[in-house]
């Protein structure tokens, strides 16, 4: 767990990049701090591994202030990735990953053997361990950034826009592989991003900052969307809150009818097309154990008759949802979205099996309906493979 209590920093020159922060980050889970540029992610973060040291107040790693611990010892069990990686040119893949177990007096073997073992881990061919990072591509070289990162196997990861330089479709593989090996390794991991769905996405808590280093609003994702503290937060969220607040809940409830003679089926039983006279005709899929609300309605719209197509894990098709099945579920999650709800009205948010360590809503907000209370029942586990946007 990281505890900020009431952390200012002013910089030499007078200027206040963080006014009396005080929030949790609690262990196991990822922490967002997203917000316009210049509101003080940047100074944040680096406070926690004493890159900038606090003007006033104070932040404690599992209980203990950060400036009772000299930075080389605080840093060996702190990840640190930053954009565009910041490898060492020189020196090859391998060797540095290999750099921290290096420093830290593992044997060349040992530590070759566990940056072999690292570069897998983020996804990248052993092959590509023998070049040098300006012959990897961009993308390439975050994978081998987080793989350095995670050398030591710190309990804690600092990730400051690790993603920012790489293209949108890079992105989000990134972004879905970080979740992945997030639910295996269950690091502490505070993430500093401007980019309010990237936060939306891999925040099990999002702490939205405004310029001057103020805390606006800290809450989970799904809550931010549906209850934003104020204006600001509400214009930070952008547009389309209804719809992307979709994404949390889970397609599992939505009623399935038997599959129709007019859908073509592959002998496996996979989907083929709608048809019709003129051809087949295209069709949606959703997964309704692993999907949301908002893949099913995807599904739907990328259909002519606007039904939805049901799959298992293998793409066999399991049923189908009609318009009819849709609405109802839209109907009850509107429902239950203008009524105040006495008790959590909707299952565990979509892209997570278990229920993530809650942080405290800051900014005097109680938790939403939908928030993990405030209990500590271990880390989120986003075990979809398409993230919660479905
Ligand atoms: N060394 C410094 N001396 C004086 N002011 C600084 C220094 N470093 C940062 N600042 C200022 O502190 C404020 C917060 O900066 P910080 O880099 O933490 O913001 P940020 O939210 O990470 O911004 P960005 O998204 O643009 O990276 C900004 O006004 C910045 O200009």
């Amino acid at each position: 767990m990281i505890t900020f209590e009431g952390v200012t920093k002013r910089y030499d020159d007078g200027t206040v990049a963080v006014d009396d922060l005080t929030l949790e980050a609690p262990t196991g889970a990822i922490t967002v701090f997203v917000g316009p540029s210049g509101c003080g992610k940047t100074t944040s973060l680096r406070m926690i591994n004493r890159m900038i040291d606090a003007t006033d107040g104070r932040i404690l790693l599992d209980g203990q202030d950060v400036r009772e611990i000299d930075p080389p010892t605080l840093r060996r069990g702190i990840g640190y990735v930053i954009q565009q990686a910041g490898l060492f040119p020189h020196r090859k893949i391998v060797d540095n990953v290999a750099t921290v177990p290096h420093l830290l007096g593992w044997d060349r073997k040992r530590a070759r053997a566990r940056a072999m073992e690292l570069l897998e881990r983020v996804g990248l061919d052993a092959e590509l361990a023998r070049r040098y990072p300006f012959q990897l591509s961009g993308g390439q070289q975050q994978r081998v950034g987080v793989a350095r990162a995670l050398a030591a196997d710190p309990p804690v990861l600092l990730m400051d826009e690790p993603f920012s330089a790489v293209d949108p479709v890079v992105r989000t593989s990134l972004q879905d592989e970080l979740l992945r090996l997030q639910s295996d390794l269950q690091k502490t991991i505070v993430f500093v991003t401007h980019d309010i769905d990237e936060a939306i996405k891999l925040g099990d808590t999002v702490a939205v900052m405004r310029v001057g280093g103020r805390l606006a609003q800290m809450a989970g994702p799904a809550t931010l969307l549906t209850e934003p503290a104020d204006d600001f937060v509400r214009e930070f969220l952008g547009r389309d809150r209804g719809i992307r607040r979709l994404s949390f809940i889970p397609a599992k409830d939505v009623r399935l009818a038997a599959v129709p003679a007019d859908l073509a089926l592959d002998a496996s039983g996979r989907p083929l097309g709608w048809r019709t006279e003129g051809g087949l005709l295209p069709y949606g899929t959703f997964n309704p154990e692993r999907d949301s609300l908002r893949a099913a309605l995807d599904a739907a719209l990328l259909a002519v008759n606007g039904t939805a197509v049901a799959v298992d894990e293998d793409d066999r098709v399991i049923g189908v949802a009609t318009r009819e099945a849709l609405d109802e579920v839209l109907g009850q999650y509107a429902a239950r979205h203008t009524a105040p709800a006495p008790e959590s009205p909707w299952p565990e948010e979509a892209h997570r099996t278990s229920t993530p360590r809650a942080a405290p809503g800051s900014a005097g907000e109680a938790p939403g309906p939908d928030e993990p209370a405030p209990t500590d029942p271990g880390p989120g586990d986003r075990s979809d493979g398409e993230g919660p946007h479905g």
